[in-house]
């Protein structure tokens, strides 16, 4: 058996699971067999979520590759844990208390390849979605300066149908590659995944982005394709908060109407429960000014439901994804 090593530590090798325990701490890492995989016990989320709140997660791993992938959701199988899948975590709002079972993240799945044949860009799940736009701005390949802004990954953008500047993932996805509970991979076509504004059938199911295509428009003028995306970088510095932790707009826009005009009108702007507040910049962000608890996003998101209801009567959906558990009452 391959045995991972850690200084200083208490090792326990299991026959059984083909995995080495060590314990540091108040905290387990195991190690699985054949894989650079690290799975930790009780780690912090909060630095994984762009909000910067969020309790533990009971187990967390963010596997290199796809045999590190395979073999974390196989643990989870054989101890029965749960699984919950993150990205960068930009979308997210972690409740204080944690979340049971194993999380995985897909941020470290990195390979990309731009194929100046097809125009199409295959990319792991893990891959930076801004990272990208810039990359395919400086090859002068047209269809992602929309996505500059956006911090999140590839796995969450499929996930989400992440969109601005009237354009959207679903628009170019070619195919997604997705790992099924069983462990065997599928990939499907836009039409297959089901897409709407801001909407995928891959939300809250337990199928996992491991890599997508997309079709972009090779050939152009670098420096043209770099300007268009500067453009779209600085629209967004200029009309959304970017100084302060948040998850983008907080809830989708109840069409005709902009979440964030209705919000604006109902005199929220600036309100603020312990550390979270309405930003004064763009009222559908709800920002971090600092201290702020998961509880504090969670009460502020329903006392603007509550109050856009009232003035309007619009339930704004939140867009940003809730996980673990929250107090129905605030
Ligand atoms: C400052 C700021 C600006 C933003 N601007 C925009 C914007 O203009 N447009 C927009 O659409 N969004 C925007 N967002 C929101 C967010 O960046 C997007 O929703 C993004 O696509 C989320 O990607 P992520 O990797 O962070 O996913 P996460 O937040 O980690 O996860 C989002 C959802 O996807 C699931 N998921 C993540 N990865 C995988 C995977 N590999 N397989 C299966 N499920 C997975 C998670 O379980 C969760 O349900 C913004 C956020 C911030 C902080
Ligand atoms: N409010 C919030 O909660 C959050 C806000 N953000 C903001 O979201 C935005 C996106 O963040 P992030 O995901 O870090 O992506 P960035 O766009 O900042 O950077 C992503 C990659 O693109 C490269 N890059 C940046 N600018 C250029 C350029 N002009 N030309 C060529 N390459 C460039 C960077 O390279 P290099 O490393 O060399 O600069 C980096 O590798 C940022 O404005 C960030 O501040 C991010 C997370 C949370
Ligand atoms: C940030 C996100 O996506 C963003 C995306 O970046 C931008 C740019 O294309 O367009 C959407 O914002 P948005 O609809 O709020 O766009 P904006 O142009 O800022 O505002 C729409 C309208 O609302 C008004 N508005 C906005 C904010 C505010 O505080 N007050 C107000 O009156 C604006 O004046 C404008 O007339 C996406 N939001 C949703 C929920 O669809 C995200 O999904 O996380």
């Amino acid at each position: 058996m391959k045995i991972s090593q850690a200084d200083g530590n208490v090792c326990t090798v299991s026959t059984t699971h083909k995995h080495k325990t060590v314990n540091s701490g108040e905290s387990k890492i195991i190690y699985l067999e054949g894989t650079d995989c690290a799975i930790k016990s009780q780690a912090s989320l909060s630095a994984y979520t762009s909000y910067r709140v969020g309790g533990a997660a009971e187990w967390y791993v963010a596997p290199r590759n796809l045999e590190a992938l395979q073999a974390s959701l196989e643990y989870a199988k054989e101890h029965e844990l749960s699984v919950t899948t993150l990205g960068a975590g930009s979308n997210l709002l972690v409740s204080d208390r944690g979340i049971a079972g194993l999380v995985i993240s897909t941020r470290h799945l990195r390979h990309s390849y731009f194929d100046p044949q097809t125009g199409q860009l295959t990319v792991a799940a893990g891959e930076s979605i801004p990272s990208l736009a810039w990359e395919a701005a400086q090859l002068g390949w047209e269809g992602l300066e929309w996505a500059v802004g956006i911090p999140g990954t590839v796995g969450g953008a499929v996930v989400m149908n992440a969109g601005a500047h009237n354009s959207c993932i679903a628009d170019m996805l070619v195919s997604a590659q997705l790992l099924l509970p069983d462990g065997t991979l599928t990939t499907l076509t836009p039409a297959e995944i089901g897409y709407s504004y801001r909407t995928s059938s891959l939300q809250g199911s337990d199928r996992i982005v491991t890599q997508a295509t997309f079709q972009l428009q090779p050939g152009a003028d670098p420096a043209q394709v770099l300007a268009a995306t500067k453009q779209h970088k600085q629209h967004r510095l200029t009309t959304q908060p970017y100084n302060f932790p948040s998850c983008g707009s907080v809830f989708r826009n109840p069409k005709p109407y902009a979440a964030g005009w209705l919000i604006e009108q109902t005199g929220l702007k600036g309100y603020q429960i312990g550390g979270a507040q309405v930003a004064q910049l763009h009222a559908n962000f709800i920002v971090n000014r600092g201290g702020a608890k998961a509880s504090d996003i969670f009460c502020l998101i329903r006392h603007i439901q509550h109050q856009v209801q009232e003035n309007w009567s619009i339930l704004l959906e939140p867009e940003v994804k809730m996980l673990g558990e929250f107090q129905a009452a605030c």
